[in-house]
C-alpha cells in the first residue's frame, strides 16, 4: 500500500495536477459517484486534479464543470479538456451560483465540492468557515441535482458537521461520512457522500391516504403522489387506504396500509 506522501510523487508520475485526483477516485471506488454519460459540476475544482478524474470518468458523451476563485488553466490532453468547462467565481456569491447553472442547462447528475477556506490557523474559524462552504454546495446540490444524482462535500470535522450529515441524509437516499486514504494524516478534512437525490413527495415514516389506481406486477396496488409511483401491499385499484410510507427510492416508494 502506498504511503500518503507518495501520493504527491504519483500524481507527478501520471500528470495529474494534485494529490487531491486520488482522493476523488478513492471515493468513486468506494461509492460509484461518477458515471459515463453523466454531468458533473466540480466546486473548489483548483488546479485540477478532480476535474481531470472527473473528466475520465465521464467520458467522451459526459460534462464537467469546473468552478473556482482561481483561474483553471485549461487541461494538457486535448481530449479531456473538451468534456470540460471553467467558471472563476466565488460560489458564496449568487451571480456565481447562476452562472453555473446556466451552464449546466438547468440540472446535472453529480455534484461535487473539494472547496477548502484559506487557513487561517485558527481550527474553529476554518471549520466554521468549511462548514459555510460545504453548505453552499449541498444548496447548489438541491438545486441542481435530477432525481438519483449523488453529492460529495469535503468538511473539516467539527461542530454542527453531524446536522449537515443529517440533512443531507434527508435529501438522499443514504448518507456516508469517510476520510479517503489520500487525504493527509493529520488532515481534519471528511467527505460526505449524498447518494441517489431524492425529488420525491413523500419521506420515510410519512403518513398519508392514498387512491390505488393500478396494479404492480408483483401483484402490489399502486398509487400516484403528485406522479411519485408508490407500491402498497395488498391493496387493489379503487381503494382509499391509509398508508405508511416504508422505503423512498428516487423514482418509486413503497408503503404498507395501516393498521385499522
Ligand atoms: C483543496 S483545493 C481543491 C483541489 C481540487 N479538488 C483539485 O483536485 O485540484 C480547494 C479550492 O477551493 C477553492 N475555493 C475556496 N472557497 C471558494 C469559493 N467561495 N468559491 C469557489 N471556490 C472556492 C479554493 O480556491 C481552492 O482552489
Amino acid at each position: 500500500m502506498a504511503r500518503k506522501d507518495d501520493y504527491y510523487n504519483r500524481a507527478k508520475q501520471q500528470g495529474y495536477r494534485s494529490r487531491a485526483a486520488y482522493k476523488l477516485k478513492q471515493l468513486d471506488d468506494l461509492e460509484n459517484v461518477i458515471s459515463g454519460r453523466d454531468a458533473v459540476v466540480d466546486l473548489g475544482a483548483a488546479p485540477g486534479g478532480w476535474l481531470q478524474v472527473a473528466a475520465e470518468k465521464v467520458g467522451p458523451q459526459g460534462t464537467v464543470i469546473g468552478v473556482d476563485l482561481q483561474r483553471i488553466k485549461d487541461l494538457e490532453d486535448e481530449t479531456l479538456n473538451e468534456r470540460v468547462e471553467t467558471i472563476r467565481g466565488d460560489m458564496t456569491e449568487a451571480k456565481t451560483r447562476d452562472r453555473v447553472t446556466d451552464a449546466a442547462g438547468g440540472s446535472v447528475d453529480v455534484v461535487v465540492s473539494d472547496m477548502a477556506p484559506n487557513m487561517s490557523g485558527e481550527y474553529s474559524l476554518d471549520q466554521a468557515r468549511s462548514l459555510y462552504l460545504a453548505r453552499q454546495a449541498f444548496e447548489t446540490a438541491l438545486e441542481l441535482l435530477e432525481s438519483g444524482g449523488n453529492f460529495v462535500v469535503k468538511v473539516f470535522e467539527g461542530p454542527d458537521v453531524d446536522d449537515l450529515r443529517a440533512d443531507i441524509d434527508d435529501e438522499f437516499q443514504y448518507v456516508r461520512a469517510t476520510a479517503p486514504k489520500a487525504s493527509r494524516e493529520e488532515s481534519s478534512e471528511i467527505y460526505l457522500i449524498g447518494k441517489g437525490r431524492l425529488t420525491a413527495p413523500v419521506r420515510e415514516g410519512d403518513e398519508l391516504e392514498v387512491e390505488i389506481v393500478d396494479v404492480g406486477s408483483e401483484g402490489d396496488g399502486i398509487a400516484s403522489v403528485d406522479g411519485y409511483r408508490l407500491f402498497v401491499s395488498g391493496a387493489e385499484p379503487g381503494d382509499v387506504v391509509d398508508v405508511r410510507i416504508e422505503d423512498v427510492k428516487p423514482n418509486f416508494g413503497f408503503a404498507q396500509p395501516l393498521e385499522e
